[in-house]
Parts: structure tokens; sequence; C-alpha cells
């Protein structure tokens, strides 16, 4: 392997620098068949997201799958689609989450940047980007609150992967998922009682919906549910609701096998028949609203729970550009500055 010697076009200071590093999934460019096809072949490639191996799992994902599901998928991203940026809300709100945390930091001389496991910007390009101003130091900070092998452990994967290019490699700290951070908990908390400050009826259940993970990835030892649990039961305590009013469930399943139970839209189902027809719903899996949230728990899960007799459906947004996401954010990269200094 050759390895690259890039000159920064700023050079590093002698006491270092720091710079900040924003991870997130990734999404397509476009909701046209091909943009969303590249992007299911990367995401859907990656060893951490299928195990199978790739002989097995690489001619049915190229055949049959890629055949189809772009179509689907692309029609939902369509529905949500923000028009004026042309761009998914995933890469609008990480975009501006960055942004806004630079503002935070406009003072102590920290860049920040961000980038996409699958798709663009890269973690690479922002790797660069923060090489270019003289950063010796990385902070990655994977924007998953509760951690999975197959989310925040292939973002760590990639930006090293993005390092073994480089002759002059930065040092790294990846910043640990943060399930019940008091500051991720307060936002929460704070969203949900704006939510329902603005709503005219009373929901009966806050159903906390999780992106859903194969069954045997915790089996084998993925913490994903663990964490998940921590992050609802903080909430419940901050919102002093029980376990029957802030169920816990888990989203989107994906191919054949079990997925962790029990699932939103079976659970969300069943609610009218047991006289439970108001319902809000909040999904603190993600620091940033997408398709996930916005298609198909805001459009898909409202359309059945109506369906099956429910009256009243409100969805709590996710933490976006909040303050209350950039203060959360803003607290872990300087408690990992401190964790960074060799003096
Ligand atoms: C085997 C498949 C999948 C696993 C495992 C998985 C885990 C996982 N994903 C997220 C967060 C997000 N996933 C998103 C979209 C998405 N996820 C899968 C499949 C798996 N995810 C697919 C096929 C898709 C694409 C959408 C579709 O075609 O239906 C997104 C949103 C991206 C966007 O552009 O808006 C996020 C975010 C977590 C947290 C997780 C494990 C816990
Ligand atoms: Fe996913
Ligand atoms: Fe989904």
């Amino acid at each position: 392997m050759a390895f690259i010697y890039r000159t920064p076009r700023t050079s590093i200071p002698e006491t270092g620098r720091t710079g900040v590093l924003l991870v997130n999934l990734g999404t397509p460019d476009g909701t046209g068949y091909w943009a969303v096809r590249r992007y299911l072949s990367e995401f859907l490639s990656d060893r951490r997201v299928i195990e199978a191996p790739s002989f097995i799992w690489q001619p049915i994902l190229q055949g049959p799958v890629l055949a189809r599901r772009p179509f689907a998928s692309g029609a939902n991203y369509a529905r949500i689609w923000d028009r004026e940026e042309n761009a998914s809300p995933l890469r609008v709100y990480t975009k501006r989450q960055a942004e806004l945390l630079k503002e935070r930091f406009a003072q102590d001389d920290v860049p920040v940047a961000w980038g996409m496991r699958y798709g663009k910007p890269s973690i690479a390009q922002a790797v660069d980007e923060l090489m270019d101003q003289g950063c010796d130091r990385i902070i990655s900070v994977p924007l998953y609150p509760q951690y999975s092998a197959t989310t925040t452990a292939t973002a760590n994967d990639q930006l090293f992967r993005a390092l073994m290019r480089l002759r002059g490699q930065p040092s790294v700290l990846t910043v640990p998922s943060f399930p019940d951070h008091p500051l991720f908990i307060k936002g929460l908390e704070e969203s949900v009682r704006r939510t329902l400050a603005g709503l005219s009826f009373k929901p009966q259940r806050l159903v906390v919906s999780f992106h859903g993970l194969p069954k045997i990835c915790v089996e084998k030892g993925d913490r994903y549910r663990d964490e998940c649990e921590r992050t609802v039961s903080a909430l419940r305590q901050a919102l002093d609701l029980t376990e029957e009013q802030v169920p816990l469930t888990f989203q989107s399943r994906f191919g054949p096998m079990e997925w962790l139970q029990p699932y939103t839209s079976e659970f969300v189902s069943k609610l009218p028949e047991q006289g439970i027809t108001r319902i809000a719903v909040i999904t603190p899996g993600f620091m940033a609203d997408c398709i996930e949230t916005l298609d198909e728990i805001g459009n898909e899960l409202r359309e059945e729970f109506i369906e099956e007799g429910g009256e009243e459906f409100a969805l709590v947004p996710c933490l976006n550009d909040d303050s209350a996401a950039i203060d959360l954010l803003e607290d872990l990269t300087r408690k990992a500055l401190k964790g960074f200094s060799v003096e």
C-alpha cells in the first residue's frame, strides 16, 4: 500500500491542534433509483451491518434487493426530502449541528467537521478538512446515543480506515455512547414537554421507538438493547411516568430474521383495541430526524394507528439543531478535550 503524505494547508502548531469530527450514518444524494441504490449498496455491503458471508449475501443484495428496494425507499425519501436544501433531513441536521458546534468553539481554536459513514461527505474528506486546518488530534463523535456494532463500531472502523492511508496520522479519541447523559435526557424531556404543550389532546401513551437490530446481534454481545433501556428508564424518571405509560419498542425490521421485540408497528396497531386511541411517539435512538422518524413513524405508523381505530397521533421531534443538542455535543467534546491532554 502506498501511504499518502499530504502537506496540510495549515501547518501543525507546536502545541498541537485538536479538531472535532461529527459522524453520522449517511443518506442518499437524491431520491432517484441510482442515488438510492448507490447508498443502499454501500450501506448493506457493510459486514458490520449484515454479517452473512459475502459469497451468500452479495448475489442476493446485488440481485433482488437492489432491483426493487431503491424504488420503494426512493419514494419514501421523496416524501420527507428538504426541497429548499435539496437534501435529506439527516444531512441537513447533521451539517447544522456541526455549524452550531463550530460557533461554540469559535474562541477555542478547535475546528469542527462532519462526515458520513456511507456516502458524502465521507469521513476521509472530513479528516482531510481537519488536517488542512493544522489538526494533529481528532475527537470523533459518533452521533448515536446508544452503542451498536452496526453503527458506532462501523463509524470508528471507517475513521481508522481513513487514517490507514496517511503517513502522518493524527491521534484519535472516539467519544463513547451517551444513553443516559443528563443533557441528553434533559433535551428529550424538554422536547416531550414542548410537544405535549402544543397538542390539543392528552396522549395516553408516550411510545419510545428505537431503531431495531437483529436479535442475534444482542445474543452475540451487542450492548444496544441495554443502552436503549438506560435511555428509556432515565426518560421515564425525568417525566415521572411509569413503564406502562412509556413503553419501549423497536422499529425497522429488515430481512427474514427475528429482530428485537416488541415491534413498534405491531405494538401500536394493537393499542386502539385496548382503548388507547391517543398517543405520542418519541425516537431517542436518533440525534436527528431522518427517514426512519419522519416517514416510518410520522407517516406510516400514523396511518396504521388511525386505520386500526386510533384517533390522535403526535411525533416528538428529535433533538436536531435545538440548543439542547448542541449543549450535549459541546459537553461531550469539552470532556474529551480534557481526556486528550498530555500535560
Ligand atoms: C440489516 C439492516 C440494518 C441494520 C442492522 C440497521 C441498524 C441501525 N440503523 C440505524 C440508524 C439508521 N438507519 C437508517 C436507515 C436504514 N437502515 C437500514 C437497515 C439497517 N439498519 C436501511 C435499509 C435503511 C435505509 C432506509 C430504507 O431503505 O428503508 C437511518 C436513516 C438514514 C436516512 O437517510 O435518513 C438511520 C439514522 C441504527 C441506529 C441502527 C442500529 C441500532
Ligand atoms: Fe438502519
Ligand atoms: Fe426503517
